[in-house]
């Protein structure tokens, strides 16, 4: 089971005093893997999976329902057991609210900007049923599948960075003629390749509905042929996959140097292409730098269209924010506005990611609600400030890396590799504290630069170190001196 999203990762609306992201994120896993246990699968994955929980400015936590009818079943067949199962796990005693997603949004203007906020995605447990990727058939996929309603071309803002991109996103969520098969978009992290991945999609499945679209993460892909395997269930994980019209498969450089996935992977795209059906790909770098990918995929791979994001340039940050002000202003019911010396201040010093600049966005919406096209440079700055100092110096994980190897007196790929013993293992687990700490990186793009682990290896490693250090006074020190080293 895996937690994405908003859970625990040092993003902006983590500051909003009072969310406890990572502990929502962590009682909610607890309280699905015994839900599931009692439930069932096929009522779990119908009626829990697909809800989602938000979390309120002062702690309450909502659990919403894609609709009515699913919040019904949920109240009157699971209720009162998550209340009991939230109660017994959540040690801040936090209030859980159910609501469908309709009326979530209707109240939702007291929220962390919940209707942006990073959903808290359950993939479930291992099961031992037959493999399923779930493809949708026709018509809307449900959120299990992975794909997310905000991510669509009306909230994607075109500009010089991401133009070409946009366009053959566009022309073959189309359908237009496959010319160009697979394609592969690249760029940099948080620069927007899964929102027009997700765009591509809703927009395929709403001009073909009937055309089986199938959007999947490489990290899925993995894992579900890793299980596939153990349960020798690949002949139907294959047909699965060859059965789709159009197959999406995001941060494809994820499978590099995973050799019997590549394989997998390999065959399934020769397969498709040769039958004409399309594929699309994402990935963080352009097939000619990954090193570590299959000779042979990787020349698949670069075989139709390879086309780049570029980070996105000061008009298109200015473009997005402009937007995305627009968004919360219609939740809050403010003006569609912020102050000119504000959106430029914002547009200057967010350029790391989109991500960023969102989360930098969303920590001031979640503060002044209705109050944002009010709040000056002074106000602006000092709500960011704690950001701001720890962002100042730019820290990257490689950084983080880097130092924490030197103060062991090992390899920084020590840090990225498989090996297991204590005095490896710890050095990684501060390395991945450090990162959560003094970067507004997510849990899975951590562990994605270390060594393509699970987010869930992560959470585990800083909450270890939170623990240890409160007894371990020589790992608080190190902690201590790499992080002053780090901040300069
Ligand atoms: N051009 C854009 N218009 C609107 N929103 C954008 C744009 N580019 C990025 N974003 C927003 O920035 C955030 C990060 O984008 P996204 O998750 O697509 O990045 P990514 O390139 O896939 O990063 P990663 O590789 O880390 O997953 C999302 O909330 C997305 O909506």
């Amino acid at each position: 089971m895996t937690i994405k999203g908003g859970v625990a990762s040092q993003d902006f609306s983590a500051a909003i005093p009072a969310v406890a992201c990572e502990s929502a994120g962590g009682v909610w896993h607890k309280v699905c893997l015994t839900l599931k246990r009692e439930l069932g699968d096929a009522s779990f994955g119908s009626w829990i999976a697909p809800a989602l929980l938000r979390e309120g400015p002062s702690g309450d936590v909502v659990l919403v329902t894609p609709t009515g009818i699913a919040r019904d079943w949920i109240r009157r067949s699971a209720w009162r057991r998550i209340s009991e199962l939230w109660i017994a796990h959540d040690p801040t005693a936090r209030r859980i609210d159910l609501k469908s997603r309709l009326e979530f949004e209707a109240s939702a203007g007291a929220y962390v900007d919940a209707a942006k906020a990073e959903p808290i995605e359950i993939v479930l447990p291992v099961s031992t049923d037959a493999p399923s990727l779930a493809p949708v058939p026709t018509g809307k996929p449900s959120r299990t599948q992975g794909l997310q309603e905000r991510f669509t071309f009306e909230t994607f803002v075109p500009g010089p960075a991401n133009e070409f991109a946009h366009a053959v996103a566009r022309r073959v969520a189309s359908w237009a003629d496959g010319h160009f098969n697979p394609v592969l978009f690249h760029g940099p992290y948080g620069f927007g390749k899964t929102h027009l991945l997700n765009a591509l999609a809703w927009e395929a499945m709403r001009q073909a509905p009937t055309k089986r679209v199938v959007y999947l993460t490489a990290e899925r892909f993995l894992s579900t042929f890793v299980r596939a395997v153990m349960d020798r269930q690949t002949a139907a994980f294959k047909e699965e996959l060859r059965a789709a019209d159009l197959l999406i498969i995001d941060d494809v450089h994820f499978i590099a140097g995973k050799q019997s996935t590549q394989e997998e992977l390999f065959h399934t795209l020769t397969a498709l292409v040769e039958e004409g059906r399309r594929v699309v790909f994402s990935s963080d770098r352009p097939p000619s730098a990954m090193t570590e990918m299959d000779a042979h995929l990787r020349s698949h791979l670069s075989a139709g269209l390879v086309c780049g994001l570029e980070p996105a340039d000061r008009s298109l940050r200015m473009g997005i924010l402009e937007r995305k002000i627009q968004t919360l202003s219609a939740a809050h019911g403010s003006e569609p506005t912020m102050r000119p010396d504000v959106l430029q201040f914002l547009a200057d010093r967010f350029t790391d990611s989109v991500r960023e600049l969102e989360g930098a966005l969303n920590t001031l919406s979640a503060r002044a609600g209705e109050g944002l096209s009010r709040l000056t440079l002074d106000e602006v700055q000092a709500i960011l400030r704690p950001h701001l100092r720890a962002g100042e110096k730019r820290i990257t994980i490689d950084d983080i890396q880097k130092a924490t190897a030197d103060h062991y007196g090992m390899k920084q790929a020590d840090l990225l590799s498989e090996r297991r013993n204590r005095a490896v293992a710890r050095p990684r687990q501060a390395a991945m504290w450090l990162a959560k700490q003094l970067t507004t990186r997510s849990l899975p793009d951590i562990g994605r630069r270390f060594g393509g682990r699970d987010h869930t290896t992560v959470l585990h490693a800083v909450r270890r170190i939170e623990a240890l250090r409160l007894e371990d006074s020589a790992l608080n020190h190190d902690l201590e001196v790499l992080t002053r080293k780090l901040r300069g």
